[in-house]
């Protein structure tokens, strides 16, 4: 069986007349192996080194078609189209060597490459994007905990925080390295509390605000859902940004989603804008797998008296009006922001709350979502 290595392999064989082979140029975009037929384009800044690069492109072919249980190749040479005021892609870097404790050299947030419909992950079964309406209600804290508690019941979790403005994976699950990428291409992600977790906010240096839109962010996400080494998942969580915008937009229409969860407060604000949130994962033909509560009840520490400070069971309520499952709900609960800021999730200890993840956790994988 010819599988992705074995024709990245072949592939590095292939010297490039400036140097370097096809691989490490990374100028191969959208490779796919389907029954015995080898698909990909190789991308090159324009036509003069369409032409200088087509003996390789022949080469590639020659050498794939050999391989054992290769029926057909088809290898098409594009250059990105420049459309007025878009720059013009810049020609493929030869990979750079990482510098000990910075971010690797990769070019991040590049223009998207060209692919054809919604792709799956390498290795990765299920993809559940995790939303809300409004920012602030919790999702990047229900991520965190929720893959906490997966991999404690056993599954293979692994987190891509595509929060692009406000990436705080790293710290909830208290990751201070960054990724290395020994080829100048491949992003190896890291690892915390049984969890597999790469974040735009591993790629960038500290404090560096990320200004990206439309096709950057495109490009941005293509290469973290390729290029890091996800390694075989029961599932991957991605922590969206806040809303309904490009990321979102992107994600469904570019990746097999398997679906999305979104989380709200019960009060009428959030759900309002969580309702929005649904209603733009129906219009994207994404699956809204369910609803989560989040900050439903507070109990004091000190009396043990109950209160729902942003009401209780909207949340419930909203996915009964929808018809979408209610897959539980989160206590508001001190302990939950003091174990997200020092970078232990409360879901990796015992208590009340990490019972309220437990059940959440179990809920999914009962319904085949995990
Ligand atoms: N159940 C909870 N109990 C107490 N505090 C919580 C709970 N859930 C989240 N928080 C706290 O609320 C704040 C916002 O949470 P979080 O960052 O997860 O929200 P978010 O929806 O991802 O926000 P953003 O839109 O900024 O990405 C954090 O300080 C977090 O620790």
């Amino acid at each position: 069986m010819t599988d992705r290595e074995s024709v990245l392999a072949e592939l590095r064989k292939v010297a490039l007349p400036d140097g370097g082979d096809l691989v490490s140029a990374d100028m191969i975009r959208a490779l796919t192996i389907d029954a015995g037929v080898v698909r990909f384009v190789i991308e090159v800044p324009d036509a003069e080194a369409a032409r200088r690069i087509e003996p390789a492109r022949a080469q590639a072919e020659a050498l794939l078609r050999d391989l054992p249980g290769v029926q057909s190749v088809s290898i098409v040479l594009t250059a990105p189209t420049t459309t007025r005021g878009q720059a013009k892609a810049p020609a493929a870097p030869q990979p750079a060597a990482q510098a000990p404790g910075q971010p690797p050299s990769l070019t991040i947030g590049r223009h998207p490459t060209p692919q054809a419909g919604p792709q799956p992950v390498k290795g990765v079964a299920r993809i559940v994007a995790i939303g809300s309406g409004k920012g602030g209600v919790g999702k990047s804290t229900l991520t965190a905990n929720l893959a906490v508690a997966l991999a404690r019941q056993g599954r293979r979790v692994g987190i891509l925080d595509a929060d692009i403005y406000g990436p705080s994976q790293p710290r909830m699950l208290g990751v201070t390295g960054r990724p290395a990428s020994p080829d100048g291409h491949s992003i190896q992600p890291l690892q915390a509390h049984g969890v597999t977790l790469m974040s735009m906010g591993l790629l960038t240096k500290d404090g560096e605000a990320i200004v990206w839109r439309g096709p950057m962010l495109m490009g941005a996400l293509q290469q973290m859902l390729g290029q890091v080494m996800w390694g075989e998942l029961d599932i991957l969580l991605i922590d969206l940004p806040p809303g309904t915008g490009d990321v979102q937009l992107t994600l469904c229409q570019k990746t097999n989603l398997t679906g999305a969860i979104i989380v709200s407060t019960p009060q009428d604000v959030a759900l309002i804008d969580a309702r929005r949130a649904i209603d733009m994962f129906v219009k994207l033909k994404t699956p809204v797998l369910g609803l989560v509560e989040n900050m439903s009840t507070y109990i004091c520490p000190n009396c043990g008296h109950e209160e729902h400070l942003f009401g209780h069971g909207g949340v419930a309520a909203e996915a009964r009006a929808q018809n979408l499952p209610f897959l539980g709900e989160v206590p508001l609960d001190l302990s939950v922001r003091l174990s997200g800021d020092s970078g232990l999730p409360v879901a990796a200890g015992d208590g009340p709350v990490a019972d309220a993840y437990a059940q959440l956790a179990r809920r999914m994988v009962a319904g085949g979502m995990a």
